[in-house]
């Protein structure tokens, strides 16, 4: 030590011979003078080092996030292309929708939850395959009927499977492999709630769907305000579709009168009354309409959720029309067992018409199967078919316009006949079909009114009057209306509000399946 100190701080400078000879003492701070002397000309490389040290360490922090994001974006986005492909291939649209549902999943698109339901909570119902749809199947109360393989499935393996067989829809053999595909699978990896409500949720979703139903009978409400339906819509009791068929028009429009009863008329309007102000939408016109069953994406998507009590179960009025299509369309008990229902309702739009108020000529457009069915609540009102002008017709043309049904397609701002081709005239509780070539290459409106006059025949328009000769006088089985017609050849009544119910098939959905397994994807990482 002492020849450390002879040696080495014998040379030091004099400030640091102190230090060491004297070390700085917390009893005597003047201690520490020598080293605030020794420190004091070099602060400002002292400064520079710390500002170099915290450059350096902000740097290799943003490096850091940086890498920890590109190997995040490597890993995620394989996943992502993947699912993005699954959906695309099996008709759930692609990224845009899987965004739209996380938005719609997390609350983050508005209006569009069902009534006293976060939109979160709504949307989950069709997160692990058991679907708005597969749900309703399961309670229409048709025994044996297959429900997710039926219906082209709301599971990721469903859609998988779909996927690699085509649609998925039209051959049977193809729904009794997926039967036994997916239940092998679920049989054999223990995890029925992966594969589809067939055998794993199946039940406990029988039993949740026994007890909302028993609920709903038992319900002193509903049972003493709507005295069950007469329903005459049984095989035995029900002329064939073509009964209803609506003549002299291009094919195929159907009018059945007194689809529902009036107390049924009347529950409906109250549900639909009663649901939360931001479930209505306005349009331009004033027209309010509403969506059930989910809302169509930017790519025509519908975006799932489940429909309401007032439609499913009490009063079944879906349940109604597909049986009503299924037997008036002669499927026998097997192929009513075997196939897809003829509608396949998966969305239910409301729109609200005040007296003076109505829709633009439209079609409905290609994201819907072509056939769309109707029912009138509250009013009368008289609807109009149009037709496309050819380059050599004399009618001067009108321009479509798309209400609000999504894409049109082609045929906006295409020339449609100033003169509506056809008049209906459509009575409260009547179901209106409209079909085939009606549907995919006509259009329908209704023409703005305060009051309807309606003729039997075009002769007896006279020129300037706004009376119009419809065509279903013989479909309208209303026999004040007929015998009025009949008598003095004319009708004429103020509309009131009317509400329009028509339940549509939206092509292609968006499947919980694929969204479940990016939610999967999500927590792993
Ligand atoms: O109210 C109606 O009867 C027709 C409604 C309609 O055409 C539509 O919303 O697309
Ligand atoms: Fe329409």
């Amino acid at each position: 030590m002492d020849v450390f100190v002879d040696q080495i701080v014998a040379h030091l400078p004099q400030d640091l011979q102190a230090l060491f000879l004297n070390p700085p003492n917390l009893s005597n701070p003047s201690s520490f003078l020598p080293i605030i002397r020794t420190i004091l000309p070099y602060t400002k490389y002292v400064v520079v080092l710390l500002a170099f040290y915290i450059v350096w360490s902000t740097i290799a922090g943003l490096f850091g996030y940086f890498s920890r994001f590109v190997r995040f974006a490597l890993r995620i986005g394989p996943i992502l292309g993947i699912i993005a492909w699954v959906m695309s291939n099996s008709g759930q649209g692609g990224m845009d929708e899987l965004f739209d549902m996380v938005k719609h999943w997390t609350g983050l698109a508005p209006q569009n939850n069902r009534a006293g339901t976060s939109p979160g909570i709504a949307s989950l119902a069709g997160l692990f395959g058991g679907t708005d749809n597969s749900r309703q199947r399961r309670s229409s109360g048709r025994s044996g009927r297959r429900g997710a393989a039926s219906s082209g499935g709301s599971d990721f393996i469903s859609s998988l499977l779909n996927s690699a067989a085509g649609t998925g829809r039209d051959a049977d053999w193809q729904g009794v492999a997926q039967d036994y595909v997916r239940d092998a699978l679920a049989k054999a990896s223990g995890m029925g709630w992966l594969f589809g409500g067939q055998n794993g949720d199946q039940d406990e979703i029988d039993a949740e769907t026994k007890l909302a139903l028993s609920d709903t009978a038992s319900s002193s409400e509903q049972s003493q305000e709507l005295p069950s339906h007469p329903r005459p819509h049984t095989r035995d009791a029900f002329p064939a579709l073509e009964h209803f068929r609506i003549k002299d028009i291009p094919p195929a429009a159907y009018y059945i009168p007194e689809f529902i009863t009036p107390d049924e008329e009347e529950y409906l309007l109250r549900k639909i009354g009663e649901s939360p102000q931001p479930k209505w939408k306005t349009v331009g016109t004033g027209r309010r309409l509403q969506y059930w069953g989910g809302n169509m994406s930017k790519n025509s998507v519908l975006l799932p959720e489940p429909l309401p009590d007032f439609l499913v179960s009490f009063p079944d009025i879906i349940e109604r029309i597909e049986s009503f299509l299924d037997i008036a369309s002669g499927k026998t008990e097997e192929q009513m067992r075997s196939t897809e229902r003829s509608l396949g309702i998966n969305q239910v739009l409301v729109n609200e018409y005040q007296p003076g108020q109505g829709i633009s000529p439209h079609e409905d457009g290609p994201a819907f199967r072509p056939l769309v069915a109707t029912i009138s609540l509250g009013s009368h009102t008289v609807l109009d078919i149009h037709h496309y002008t050819s380059t050599t017709s004399p009618s001067p043309p009108m321009v479509a316009t798309t209400p609000h049904s999504g894409p049109d397609g082609d045929n906006q701002g295409r020339p449609i006949a100033a003169i509506p081709l056809a008049h209906l005239l459509v009575l409260p509780r009547s179901l209106l079909i409209l079909s085939s070539s009606l549907y995919t290459s006509h259009l329908h409106g209704i023409t703005p009114r305060p009051a309807d006059i309606v003729v039997v025949s075009a002769e007896r328009v006279t020129q300037g009057s706004e009376a119009v000769a419809v065509v279903n006088v013989e479909l309208l089985g209303n026999a004040e209306v007929v015998d009025t017609l009949r008598n003095s050849g004319q009708w004429e009544k103020a509309r009131g509000t009317r509400t329009s119910l028509t339940f549509r098939h939206a092509e292609k959905t968006l499947k919980g399946g694929a969204l479940s397994v990016a939610k999967g994807a999500v927590r792993r990482f």
